[in-house]
């Protein structure tokens, strides 16, 4: 059977729980993600802790945001890890991605666009009026021209941010909540059924899954629902 296209944060306090997710989680779906808390916590070592013995593709999150010098520096730094994808946050510019992408051949960067936890209403505390729809679709319509090969926005937007750039880039949503889930800190959000239908390529998923009693069972359970879309889509 086909892995589901999620990939699980595995934002844990210590390497074992996220090495025992890791475990847990991998029959079930393409990818797990390492991100700031247990790479800074950990280092690169984290990396291969995660893949283990399955080889799961990783994702490394770690949202470089810095001028173009210094996030092509970073990137390179962490090219020997052979992450699947690595984020930079969009708002960093066009020298910043491109320079990200050509420091990382054979891996995907991945732009953020606008983060799921903010509301039309965070944005405009920080300057950015009308719906997030809008800045989301200008930072991915940029952040392609600069080169990015996958873009991350929230399910809201994945049908318009698709309607924008077509079919060739690789769509990435997290704020993704089963059906009566809390939402948490994440402002944007819908179900996982939802977010496939909409376009998205892979659904990042994380206390909805590594929250449950039984991590595995539960990315099982939003996997199954993910196959049932697909075959009735
Ligand atoms: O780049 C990300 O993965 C990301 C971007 C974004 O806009 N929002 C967002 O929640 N994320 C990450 O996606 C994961 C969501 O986790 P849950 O809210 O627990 O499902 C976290 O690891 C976040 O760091």
């Amino acid at each position: 059977m086909t892995r589901a296209p999620i990939a699980v944060a595995l934002d844990a306090p210590d390497l074992e729980t996220a090495a025992r997710w890791a475990a847990l989680v991998t029959p079930h779906v393409s990818t797990v993600k390492v991100g700031l808390e247990l790479y800074l916590r950990y280092g690169p070592d984290v990396i291969a802790s995660v893949r283990g013995a399955s080889g799961v593709r990783v994702f490394l999150d770690l949202k470089l945001h810095d001028i173009p010098n210094t996030v092509v520096a970073a990137t390179r730094a962490v090219a020997r890890l052979k992450p699947a994808i690595l984020t930079v946050h969009a708002s960093g510019g066009p020298a910043m991605i491109q320079g990200a992408v050509e420091a990382l051949p054979g891996s995907q960067v991945a732009a953020v666009t606008v983060l799921t936890s903010l509301s039309a209403g965070d944005l405009a505390a920080i300057g950015i009026e009308g719906p997030p729809a809008d800045a989301v679709r200008r930072l991915a319509v940029m952040a392609v021209g600069a080169g990015a090969q996958a873009l991350v926005c929230s399910p809201q937007e994945v049908a318009a941010v698709r309607a924008e750039v077509g079919p060739g880039v690789t769509l990435i949503t997290p704020g993704v909540r089963p059906e009566g889930a809390a939402t948490q800190d994440q402002a944007r959000v819908a179900t996982p059924e939802r977010a496939l239908a909409d376009g998205a390529d892979l659904l990042v998923i994380g206390r909805p899954i590594t929250g449950a009693p039984d991590p595995g069972a539960a990315a099982a359970a939003i996997a199954a629902a993910l196959r049932r879309t697909a075959s009735e889509g």
